[in-house]
């Protein structure tokens, strides 16, 4: 194999785009990264514009590109990764986007979830997708545009509309309109999957009168899909070889491939997920069964726990409260205090995840003092993290009986020391954190690299893969107890405001 060729991954994520290209070792050897817009139409709702997002990837495409002087047909396929349950829908013909994208963490479906919840179907979609109904997922965010797009509803019928998730947009714009497709692992986040039959679930179709015809084709992981058009990448044809969701695509690029196998990525919200092979395994406290890649003809399943207020918790202190410039600060703020963690913050701001799924709570802080001090305020948002995380990987390890050796992370957050040490104790286990930040990009590169044979197998990408970081332990069992009991309080607490303040 050349050393001379490179795989490119674009990494789509919520509030940034990148491109990046890997040689042959699995080493970066270019990035660019372009933010886009957040639209905040009402209280709750979070929208993207999937064209700004296509112009994004194009730009940072080309930028990776210029900086290395690296010609496109070098390149020996591309990955996409992608934010997640996001959803577009757009017009067959025209290309243009009906509505903004909903994104993940948008509210503006929970009465259409608390519907389908009261109606009594949450057992049998649980059962179907591996789901807990949500908002969260992208089907009651299609059933909204359909409902709430004029004339949207007859279009889909007529077979004029197109749904996708960012990888099946982004497949669509790159391929110039040829390729309508997705990869098993996003697929699984729609709630429309039937993650046993791996088929679109005619019954929860009907149940949302979402025509069938919108839904892209559903593939594996790695494999090709298609080609770039010929006006993207100056008329280079290049294979688009791997597609897989991004958390998903992290574990893949932690190598986490054998069942019990566990990581975290740290970006704005926080993703949990435990590879559980070629089984699915149906969680009765919480955790969502999910596709985790298709490959070779095979299915390997995960259990996750997703978290979804993380490094945007930083972001709060920063922007919010402003306490602090920079995320990066926090970590010397929190060690600078010799608070014993008396302080807690439950980062509610959009309802609780896994496992709690409350919609409705919201944010809130206990043990203030007249004493308390940015710093302490500061420490608590990130032991916030932590804790989130414990409560999730203490119901993967019940659930499954599998014990914890070792926590693999990634993601912006787990690049602070403090956080990542704290973790450590409070889950009596030792982290494992990549050297190499970009492990959802790496993990699609991967896939994609395969594909093409870039790579023979996964033994050979094994012998590339990068060294990583640890953490070990180092807190009495009585203080993980007495600490994790307070933080169990303040969730218990901050759910009982919301039932007694109901509004
Ligand atoms: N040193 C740090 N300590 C704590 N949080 C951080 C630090 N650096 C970045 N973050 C947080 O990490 C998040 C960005 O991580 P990233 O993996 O790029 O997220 P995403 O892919 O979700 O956009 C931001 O929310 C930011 O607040
Ligand atoms: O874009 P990220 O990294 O915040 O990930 C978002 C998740 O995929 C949402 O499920």
């Amino acid at each position: 194999m050349s050393d001379k060729q490179y795989l490119m991954a674009i990494d789509e994520g919520t509030t940034s785009a990148r491109a990046i290209l890997f040689n042959h070792d699995g080493k970066i050897v270019s990035k660019s990264q372009k933010e886009f817009t957040q639209y905040f139409p009402k209280s709750g709702w979070v929208e993207h514009d999937a064209n700004e997002i296509w112009s994004a990837v194009q730009s940072v495409i080309s930028e990776t590109l210029i900086k290395t002087e690296i010609p496109p047909y070098k390149i020996r396929g591309i990955g996409i990764t992608n934010q997640r349950e996001t959803t577009v829908v757009w017009n067959r013909i025209t290309g243009e986007p009906i509505y903004h994208a909903i994104v993940w963490q948008s509210k503006q479906t929970s009465d259409i979830a608390d519907g389908l919840k009261n109606c009594g179907y949450s057992d049998i979609i649980h059962q179907k997708t591996g789901l807990v109904i949500d908002s969260y997922f992208s089907a009651t965010k299609i059933k909204w545009i359909l409902d709430n797009v004029d004339g949207a509803r007859n279009q889909a019928e007529q077979g004029d509309l197109l749904f996708g998730t960012i990888d099946t947009w982004l497949l669509w714009k790159l391929t110039g309109g040829h390729v309508h497709a997705t990869d098993y692992s996003n697929a699984s986040r729609t709630m429309l999957f039937n993650i046993h039959e791996l088929s679109w679930d005619e019954d929860i179709l009907k149940l949302l009168d979402i025509p069938k015809q919108m839904l892209p084709k559903v593939k594996s992981s790695s494999e090709i899909y298609g080609y770039t058009a010929g006006y993207n990448f100056l008329g280079v044809q290049i294979p688009i070889a791997g597609v897989a969701g991004d958390q998903q695509a992290a574990l893949f690029g932690q190598l986490a491939l054998k069942p019990g196998n566990i990581k975290n990525t740290y970006g704005t919200g926080a993703f949990i997920v435990m590879n559980t092979g070629s089984e699915p395994t149906i969680s009765h406290c919480g955790l969502l069964t999910t596709i985790a890649y298709g490959i070779d003809g095979k299915i390997n399943y995960a259990l996750e726990g997703s978290i979804f207020v993380a490094g945007s918790a930083i972001q709060w202190l920063r922007d919010g409260m402003q306490i602090i410039k920079d995320a990066s600060e926090t970590e010397n703020m929190a060690e600078a205090t010799d608070n014993n963690h008396d302080i807690y913050v439950v980062p509610a701001f959009t309802g609780l995840g896994a496992p709690y799924w409350d919609q409705e709570s919201r944010g809130s802080v206990f043990g203030l003092t007249r004493g308390t001090s940015k710093e302490e305020f500061v420490k608590a948002t990130l032991d916030s993290l932590a804790y989130q995380t414990k409560d999730v990987v203490d119901t993967m390890t019940n659930e499954t009986g599998l014990s914890l050796n070792q926590l693999k992370v990634d993601g912006g957050a787990a690049k602070n020391n403090y956080l990542m040490q704290f973790q450590s104790d409070i889950l009596n286990t030792s982290i494992e954190r990549s050297k190499i930040s970009e492990t959802t990009a790496l993990g699609v590169t991967y896939l994609a690299g395969l594909a093409v044979g870039y790579w023979s197998d996964i033994d050979e990408i094994k012998s590339k893969h990068n060294s990583s970081d640890c953490f070990n332990p180092s807190m009495s069992e009585q203080k993980i107890n007495n600490y994790y009991k307070g933080w169990q309080a303040a969730v218990k607490s901050t759910q009982l405001f919301r039932k007694l303040n109901n509004k």
